[in-house]
């Protein structure tokens, strides 16, 4: 009987111990820091090619996305991305872990998305044993800047998540979350609705 050895990057998706110093990750990381550079040196008046290099960059980007360069990623390939995304300067993808990032998904300056961890044992940490854990984020979700998403986390559908914020644990649908730990701030009601129908209606009847 032939027992197949797993690959660490079937142990890194897995969510197990792995080590990154390794040939198959190496080309795959090279590959997504190739691609990150030539997007990242693109110019304004290259928006196909820009497109075509996001396309190629992640397992998927939705249609209608954007990302606004620099930005920076491990893999791109364990990164799934649905329609309308829209990323401010500097986001960072360590996508160690599986990222998942639902539909109109908007990101101001500087967010990472860190799946990525280190064992809490130095003497392990330094032997480069390492591990990632999955982020996934669902529809209609608006981080504002500086926020940081930690490993193996979830934050649900219709969420914002104020700026400057750490997200430590799970958020749920429905809710405006901030602060260091990120925490519920409130929910999000029919009361938001209404105050942003009258601000939208105000602006179309002005125009
Ligand atoms: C796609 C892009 O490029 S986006 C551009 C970047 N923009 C940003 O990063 C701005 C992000 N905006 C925020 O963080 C805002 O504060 C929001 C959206 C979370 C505000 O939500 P609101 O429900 O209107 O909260 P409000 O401003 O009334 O504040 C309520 C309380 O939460 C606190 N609070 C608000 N935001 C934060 C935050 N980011 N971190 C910690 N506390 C906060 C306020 O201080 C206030 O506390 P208090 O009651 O003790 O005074």
């Amino acid at each position: 009987m032939v027992i197949k050895m797993k690959s660490q990057k079937e142990r890194m998706l897995a969510g197990e111990l792995y080590v990154a110093q390794d040939e198959e990750l190496g080309r795959e990381n090279k590959r997504a820091k190739r691609l990150t550079r030539l997007f990242n040196q693109s110019t304004e008046e290259q928006q196909e090619e820009r497109q075509r290099l996001l396309n190629a960059m992640f397992k998927q980007f939705g249609a209608g996305g954007y990302v606004e360069p620099p930005f920076h990623t491990d893999y791109g390939t364990n990164t799934v991305i649905g329609k309308n995304f829209y990323a401010n300067y500097d986001a960072i993808f360590v996508d160690c872990g599986p990222i998942t990032i639902g539909d109109n998904v908007f990101m101001g300056p500087r967010v990472g998305l860190y799946t990525a961890g280190h064992p809490i044992d130095a003497g392990i940490r330094a032997e480069q044993l390492e591990y990632g854990k999955g982020i996934t984020i669902g529809d209609d979700v608006w981080f504002g800047g500086n926020v940081v998403v930690n490993p193996g986390v979830t934050i649900g559908s219709n969420v914002v998540i104020g700026s400057g914020s750490i997200v430590t644990h799970d958020i749920p649908d429905n809710v405006v979350a901030v602060g260091n730990p990120c925490r519920v701030l409130r929910p999000i009601t029919q009361q938001d609705h209404d105050e942003w129908a009258k601000q939208k209606a105000a602006y179309y009847a002005d125009r």
